[in-house]
């Protein structure tokens, strides 16, 4: 049996994955080629399958990072996925505070025990953000550059958002960290899907494959990774390689809010314009009393989307807001309060 490519995407939260994943799947779809999904979410539902094409077999691991603290589930689900719907090629798509090498080392340690073989680490760029964070640095700027050093192919999304002269910064700002990855602009991620091609195995990409299993710190990764595999990692915890306590996004935090009904579009609006600058990534299904309809809402670094949806079977109204030490009980009691409201 020839082994089954696996396809990671990465990149920080909100620069555009599922808008990748999406136009991927209909790729293979074109051509016949059996695809399934894991989704990795940091909240408690997965509201980017909700639009994922409803055909395709997909894993959901939620509540946790594919890269830490869930990251021993991966190897299972990748084998129950695999066993279960025998697909030509897998996708994975990670939630944006996954750390790529971690991911890597896990698919490493499933290739163990399955003929799975890594082809590509696609990693969205937020343009304007990664543009934001150069000039603050912390935490998160060290993750979306270990993100791009990581990765094969280079995607700097949401040029619509940059002026001329932004857009070059960073696309040196870019290919400073990785030099050798093809690198597209793109806006929504319309990309030349080529890198995914069934027959597409790019021998100067990175191959960890079941003829090559785990050897933790002996990986090959994206061309211009520097990271030194077994004591790096790049984001915050403390070398606790079991997933404990210790080994968190100690600086990322999600909260899931189920909407116990309908509430008024001008409100939820005001409040999603008003969210701290802490809260950088929300997304959810909502009710709106004066339009009698439900949307899918989106939001990202200071922009807010609103979808008219139609989800299929039962789904629940439901808020997930991601970011670093934002006050929870505050905009719990503000979700609370609208629905409150309304019902009142
Ligand atoms: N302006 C602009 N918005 C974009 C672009 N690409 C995606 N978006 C929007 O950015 C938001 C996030 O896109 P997603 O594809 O869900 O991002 P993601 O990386 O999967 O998000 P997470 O799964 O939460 O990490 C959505 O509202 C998209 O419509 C782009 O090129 N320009």
């Amino acid at each position: 049996m020839h082994a089954i490519p696996i396809h990671l995407l990465s990149g920080f939260l909100g620069s555009g994955k599922t808008t990748l994943l999406n136009q991927v799947v209909d790729y293979y779809k074109a051509q016949d080629v059996k695809v399934a999904i894991i989704m990795n979410e940091l909240g408690d539902v997965n509201l980017d399958g909700q639009f994922v094409d409803q055909d395709v077999p997909m894993a959901e691991m939620l509540s946790g990072c594919i890269c830490c603290t869930i990251r021993g589930d991966l190897s299972m689900e990748l084998k129950e996925l695999i066993e279960e719907h025998q697909p030509d090629v897998v996708l994975i798509e990670s939630t944006g505070a996954a750390n790529p090498m971690e991911i890597i080392d896990a698919i490493t340690e499933a290739a163990l025990f399955m003929r799975i073989d890594l082809r590509t680490i696609a990693t969205v760029v937020d343009g304007p953000e990664l543009l934001a964070r150069s000039r603050r640095g912390g935490k998160t700027f060290k993750l979306m550059q270990d993100q791009i050093r990581c990765a094969t192919d280079l995607i700097v999304n949401k040029a619509d958002k940059l002026a001329p002269e932004e857009l070059v910064e960073v696309q040196q700002l870019v290919r400073e960290l990785n030099a050798y990855a093809p690198l597209t602009v793109t806006v929504r991620c319309v990309v030349d899907l080529g890198m995914f091609d069934q027959a597409a195995a790019d021998k100067t990409k990175p191959v960890i494959s079941a003829a090559q299993p785990s050897q933790t710190g002996n990986h090959v990764c994206g061309a211009n990774c520097q990271h030194d595999h077994e004591h790096e990692h790049g984001h915050d915890h403390d070398h606790d390689h079991d997933g404990g306590p210790n080994h968190s996004h100690a600086h990322v935090m999600a909260l899931t809010h189920y909407l116990t009904g309908p509430v008024d579009s001008h409100a939820f609006e005001a409040l999603i314009k008003r969210l701290p600058k802490e809260v950088y990534r929300a997304k959810g299904i909502v009710t709106f009393s004066d339009t009698n309809s439900r949307f899918l809402f989106q939001y990202a670094y200071g922009e807010v989307e609103f979808i008219r949806i139609t989800p299929q079977g039962t789904v629940n109204d439901v808020a997930v807001f991601i970011g670093e030490h934002f006050a929870k009980d505050v905009l719990e009691r503000e979700l609370a309060e609208l629905t409150g409201a309304n019902q009142g």
